[in-house]
Parts: C-alpha cells; structure tokens; sequence
C-alpha cells in the first residue's frame, strides 16, 4: 500500500512537472513570488484577510499558492500586457484550472493592490467602474511617484482622476534638470535600490530605459591622495561588525534614554566604540599589569640566583682554604650545600629563563593603546556619513533601531540614463493621467457639511478656482505638512484641521535632507569607465558629510556631489560651493576642463517639498505611520459608519520604504487600493452586491454603470473589475 501511495505522488509531480509550460517551474514559481515580495510558500496574512475560505484548509491554500504563484510569474513573463484569468488558466495545469473562481478572485486581489497589472500595460478587459457617479471623482494631489501609482491605479478601478501639482512639471523629488547643451542632470532622486523585488523595476522593464549600475569601483581620496585600499578595508570591516552589532541590538531590544525618546544611531555607534575602546584599554592595562608582574618576577629570580651563586662560592672558598684531613664532618656538610645550592640555582635560572622568555613575547606583541588611530577616524567617519545619505539625516537625529523597520536589501544599486522623472513621465503618458500642472492646492475643505471635498487652488496666473471632488488622495511630502501643522501659510491648509493623532504623527516623523551640487564640464576628466564614482574624505568630522560621494553617468560630463547630515543644510553661497567642488576634484584629477554649467540644490526651500524625505527620528513610533496613513473620516449617514474623504500617500507613509522612489510608488498603490476596497467593495470577494453594500435594488439618484464589456476573458463571463 506504501508503495502505491508513493509512486501516487511521484506520477503526480511528473505531471506537474510536464504541466508547467517552460518557463513555469517551480523554481520560477517561487523567483516570481520573491520577486513580488511573498513567500513562495505561504500566504500572508494580508491575504488571509481577504480569502477567509483557505484559512483552514491545508489543501485551499495549496491550491491558492499554485494560483497565486504561477499568477505572478505569468505577469512577470509579460509586464507589457495585462494578465487576465485567461492567461493564468492558460499556465495552470489539471486539476488547478479548473478553479475558475478562484483564478478570478485571485487576479483581481492582485490587480488590486498592484502586485500584477501595474503601470505602463496595455489593458485587454474594458475598465467597469464599480461605484455611485458621485462617487467616482477623485483628486489626487502631487504628481510624484505616489500620486502617479494612485492615479495609475484608480483610473484602472474606473475612477474619474484628476491630479493637480503645484510645481509646472511631474516628477516632485525626482527631478530632471537639462544643462546648457540637453545634457540630463538629476537633482532629486537619483539612485535606485532593491531592484530586485521592486515594482519601479517592473516599470524600468515596460518603459525600457537606458540604465547603469552605480557605485562600481569606489575610490577614496583623502585631500586629493588616495587612501591606502588596505586600511580602508580593515576601517569597513569594523564598520560592518559594529553595524552588525547595532543591527542585532535594534532587532532584540528597544534602546530609549530616561525620557523615553530613542537613542540616535550616532549615539549607538559611539556606544559601541567606546564599549571596544574600554575593551581595548582593560587589555592594554592587563598587557602593562603582566609587563610589570613578570619584569618583577624576572628581577626576583635574577636575585635569588646572585644569592645562590654567592652561598656556593663562599661555601666553596671555604672548602678551598680548609687543609687535609681538617674537620672532616665540616667539609662533607660544606659539599653537600654546595651541591644543594646549585641545584637550586638551576630551578631558579629555569624560572628566571620563563620569565625572560614571557617578557620577550609580551615586548614582541604588544597591546594596543587604542581601538582606531585618530587617522582612521577619517575612514569611519566617512562611513557614519554614508549613513547619513542613505538615511538624508544627520546621524545624531535618526532613531538607532530604524533598521529593524526597513527593507535592507540593497542589492545593486541603478542609475536611469534619461532620469527617474523621465520614468515617471511615461507611465503618466501612457495611461494618459489628467494632471493640472501649476495648481497649487491652498486649502483642503473636507467638511462633514460637504457632499465630498472642495479644494482651493491657485494657479500658475495667480487665479483662485474651487475645485470638488468625492475623495482626494493627498501625497503632500512630509516637510509640506509640517508646515502645514505650523500654520504656514506657504503649505496647505485643512479645514477642519487634522486630527490631533495626525498631528503628533507628522510632528515625530523626521524630515530629513539631502542637497546636490551639479558640476557639467566640457570633458569627462575622470575615468569613465573606472572612477565614475569615488569619494573624498573630510578630514573635519563636522564636515564629514559635505562633498563626501561624486558620481557620474558613464560617458557624460557631468559629475553630481552630494551634501548630507549637518552639512546638508548649509549656508554657504552656491558660488562657494560650486568653488569648493571644483578645489577637491582638482586636488585629486590635477587637470579638470572647463566648467559649463553647475547647480546647487536647496530642497529644504523648496516650497512643495520643505526637505528631501521622511526618516525615524527619535521620537518616531511604528503607531505613528499609521496614523500619517489613516484617511480623514466622515460619518456616513446612510451607511452608518465612517467612510474616508481624504487618504494619504506618499514615501512617508511606507515604512518598510521610506524616503525612497519605490517607497512612494508602493504607497500611492495602496491608497488607490484602500479607497478602491472601500468605495467598490472587495470585487473578488462579493461580485453580486455594489459597492455601497446596497446589494439590491438600485437608488434612484445613485445610478450605477453598466457598461461592461470584454475584449478577452475566459470561457465563463468574468465578473466585474
Ligand atoms: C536630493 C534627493 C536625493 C534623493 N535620492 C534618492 C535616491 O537616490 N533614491 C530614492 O529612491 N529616493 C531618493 N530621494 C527621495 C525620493 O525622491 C522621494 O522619496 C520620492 O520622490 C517621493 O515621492 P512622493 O511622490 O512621495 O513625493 P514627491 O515626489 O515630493 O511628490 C509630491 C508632489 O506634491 C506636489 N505638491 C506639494 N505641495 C503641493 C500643493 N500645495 N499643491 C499641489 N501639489 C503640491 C509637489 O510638487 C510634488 O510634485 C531623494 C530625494 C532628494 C530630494
């Protein structure tokens, strides 16, 4: 009987195995679900939320796992075309295609939450929108990467979108600036990371984009002198173990001082080298404590065998200067002391041999007086100050256990060629986005008194219109809405005003900056193909984030350098930055061409940004991101409960992500989904009833569409989008 159940199985992976078209093994299974950020082997409880049938069936969720996964791989075989029910059907082999319900539900759960179906696609099924038309207009505030992914995704659920920015172009912090002669300079975000499971690499792939991978080849200069790789390795490699160390701190206990308010990783690192160094000391006092216990020992047996030596000789005289035959007694007592004596004499000499050997090895390995040389501070400086451009804030203001809340792969870290912006750009194009350019929102009116919101904006020419919607999707960038809970009249103001748990939220988060200095020569003076990016070294660690980071994209002439931490918010005229820029790459390349044009960045005046993005000060909680997430309520007559007016997006609101592009398109994706789940109804889940819960007869004034057709579907019809 075993055998036959065993070979059972066996039959049944080879037909699974044959089943799978090509590309659709399990190992591409599990990569695309990877890929998707999922487990391969679970289902997260986010999905759990949403199909309460598989939860306690070892088979449902084995069924659902095999739809799920070959589902995303057959959207990642082809990101340029949406992935229907059809096509998933297709893939699937007997007896998981005959589900059908379950492939539909399951495409329509991650169409939803933009897992699948995302950006710049070409729709096979016409869009039914599946709401009241009172209840399909949308305003979208911000056409960055957040307001971009939510207005993507919206107008896909059959909402009207319209999206207004402030600025006269798109993009927000990711920002394209063209030099004198057409040449791309990135001013805002510039690097892309964790391309491996990112949806911003599923963009890179639709819109196919020139990319380049940076920080190849770093070098490190040092006044314009290159620092020893060897000691810079040695420098890194205790960076890494005391990284390592703060990392394991930050996932194992929570770090707060006496007032409750977390410890800054500045703090943290000097906690660890001041933890090393007193190790260091305490060795170094033990080394000198043996030094003197030894010496002492060495000089004690030296002593003893002088005394030694003497009692023989003296006992020896005296057997010399006795004559024949006197006192016969005497002379054997004088012997045998003389023969004691020398045998202690060796035991000592031996002790005096150890301790003298000891001292020669304690003098020959020396311990050392202190964990770093004040030189090589420089390096570990160097490296708290890449810190803070990765985290765009001064170490001493980021909370030490921000790690444990991040995504920390990193992986390869990419450069686009024509810029993020021109990314973003694209996929606005493409799925041809209504964007008001230069309407500057100045008030959201989200009054329980008001059908829906009314926004006042100002635009380019100065003219005031009201403009109206049933929901708006605010991607406001943290800094615009800290001024925002200051009264500053240059950001925009709420009326009623944001509710005091919003208020402590956006007061704890950290906003942080990161500022540019863009240099276009005639010529690339630097190696293209080798230093396109290096690093200088201050010597002040002060200034240690000033200028610390060049790169350039392969074969152009333009060189970017980065200002961060303390040195992010400078004073400093732009001219003497620009001369400060120019002084350092002379130092290190000699002979430097001709500078065409420069610009220098000052996001933190930057009236639609106040600051480059967000990051976990030392005030800031887990609680505090869902609160910048929670929309703002009305009470619901009719339905009876509080439904959303205005929700929130933007990289501030992702903390897995924050201050990224990725992070910002992630959370965009998630508003659309949440007001989408809320207005239409989770479509997977109940296909009969609409979306306002009325589930039968129709409301008089609140008509719903019916218009739905499509292009290409399964066999069975497939229900609604
Ligand atoms: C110098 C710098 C370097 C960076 N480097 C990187 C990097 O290497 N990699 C990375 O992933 N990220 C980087 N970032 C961060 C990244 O740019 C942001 O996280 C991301 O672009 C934020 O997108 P968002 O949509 O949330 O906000 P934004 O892009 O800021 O979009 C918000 C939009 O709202 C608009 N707006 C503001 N006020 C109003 C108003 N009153 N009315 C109407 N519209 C308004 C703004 O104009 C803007 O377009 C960097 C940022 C800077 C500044």
């Amino acid at each position: 009987m075993s055998s036959e159940t065993g070979s059972s199985e066996h039959d049944d992976e080879e037909v699974r195995a044959d089943s799978l078209g090509p590309r659709m093994d399990e190992n591409f299974l599990n990569e695309s679900a990877r890929r998707s950020r999922m487990p391969h082997d679970r289902p997260t409880e986010h999905e759990l939320a949403f199909f309460p049938e598989i939860w306690d069936c070892k088979t449902a969720i084995e069924i659902f796992l095999m739809i799920r996964n070959t589902t995303l791989a057959t959207w990642l075989t082809n990101q340029w075309k949406e992935c229907t029910a059809a096509d998933v059907r297709n893939n699937l082999f007997p007896p998981f295609n005959s589900d059908l319900d379950m492939i539909q539900n399951i495409v329509h759960y991650l169409s939803r939450h933009a897992i699948i179906n995302f950006g710049r696609y070409t729709r096979v099924i016409k869009i039914k929108p599946r709401m009241f038309r009172q209840q399909r207009d949308v305003i979208v505030i911000g056409a960055g990467a957040a307001g971009i992914a939510a207005a993507t995704q919206l107008t896909t659920f059959g909402f009207n979108v319209i999206m207004v920015e402030a600025r006269n172009r798109i993009g927000g912090r990711a920002q394209n600036y063209k030099s004198k002669n057409d040449v791309v300079m990135e001013l805002g975000a510039d690097s892309l990371r964790n391309l491996e499971d990112s949806p911003i690499a599923t963009l890179m792939h639709q819109v196919q984009m020139e990319q380049h991978a940076a920080f190849d080849n770093q070098s490190m200069f040092i006044e314009g002198k290159p620092v020893d790789p060897k000691r810079d390795r040695l420098i890194a490699g205790m960076y890494i173990s005391a990284r390592g160390a703060l990392h394991w701190q930050a996932h194992n206990r929570e770090h707060r001082d006496e007032n409750g308010k977390f410890i800054s990783r500045q703090q943290a690192y000097e906690n660890v080298i001041n933890l090393v160094e007193r190790g260091t000391h305490i060795k170094y006092f033990n080394y000198c404590k043996s030094m003197e216990e030894v010496a002492r020992a060495r000089e004690y047996h030296f002593n003893q065998m002088a005394q030694l030596r003497m009692t023989a000789m003296l006992a020896e005289k005296r057997v010399d200067q006795m004559k024949d035959g006197e006192d016969p007694l005497l002379r054997r007592s004088l012997k045998r002391d003389i023969v004691t004596t020398m045998q202690k004499f060796e035991e000592v000499a031996q002790a005096f041999e150890t301790a003298n050997s000891h001292l020669e090895l304690l003098k020959k390995n020396p311990a050392s007086k202190q964990y770093m040389h004040p030189m090589d501070f420089r390096n570990w400086n160097f490296l708290l100050g890449f810190e803070e451009y990765l985290y765009g804030a001064p170490l001493e203001k980021v909370q030490f256990s921000c790690d444990a809340h991040k995504n920390k792969k990193h992986g390869v870290v990419t450069r686009l060629t024509d810029g993020i912006a021109a990314l973003l750009t694209s996929v606005a194009q493409k799925r041809n986005l209504d964007i008001r350019l230069n309407h500057r929102v100045r008030t959201i009116d989200w009054s329980p008194s008001h059908r829906g919101v009314k926004l006042s904006v100002e635009k380019g020419d100065g003219e005031i219109v009201d403009m109206n919607a049933a929901f708006v999707i605010s991607t406001l960038p943290i800094g615009v809405l800290k001024k925002t809970i200051q009264n500053d009249p240059r950001a925009p103001k709420f009326t009623p005003p944001l509710p005091e748990e919003k208020v402590e939220a956006i007061r704890c988060l950290g906003s942080g900056l990161i500022n540019k200095c863009v240099l276009q020569y005639d010529k690339a003076f630097w190696e293209p193909s080798d230093r396109y990016h290096f690093i200088t070294i201050s010597p002040n660690i002060r200034t240690r984030g000033s200028q610390l980071l060049w790169s350039a994209v392969p074969g152009s002439t333009v060189i970017t350098t980065y200002m961060v931490g303390e040195s992010a918010n400078t004073t400093l005229d732009d001219q003497i930055i620009i001369d400060m820029a120019k002084d350092a790459l002379e130092k290190i390349f000699r002979q430097t061409g001709t500078l065409i044009d420069a610009k220098v960045t000052h996001w933190q005046d930057d009236e639609f940004a106040f600051g480059s993005g967000s990051f976990m000060s030392l005030r800031t909680e887990m609680k505090h991101f869902e609160e910048l997430c929670h929309p703002l309520e009305v009470h619901d007559e009719k339905k009876k409960r509080a439904m959303p007016r205005v929700l929130f997006a933007g990289e501030h609101t992702c903390p897995s992500y924050t201050a990224t592009v990725q992070g910002a398109w992630m959370s965009g994706a998630r508003a659309a989904a949440d007001l989408a789940n809320e207005i239409c109804g989770v479509g997977f889940t109940d296909l009969t009833m609409d979306a306002g819960g009325r589930g039968d007869g129709k409301d008089e004034e609140e008509e719903e569409d019916s218009d739905i057709e499509f292009i290409e579907d399964v066999d069975r019809p497939m229900p609604e989008q």
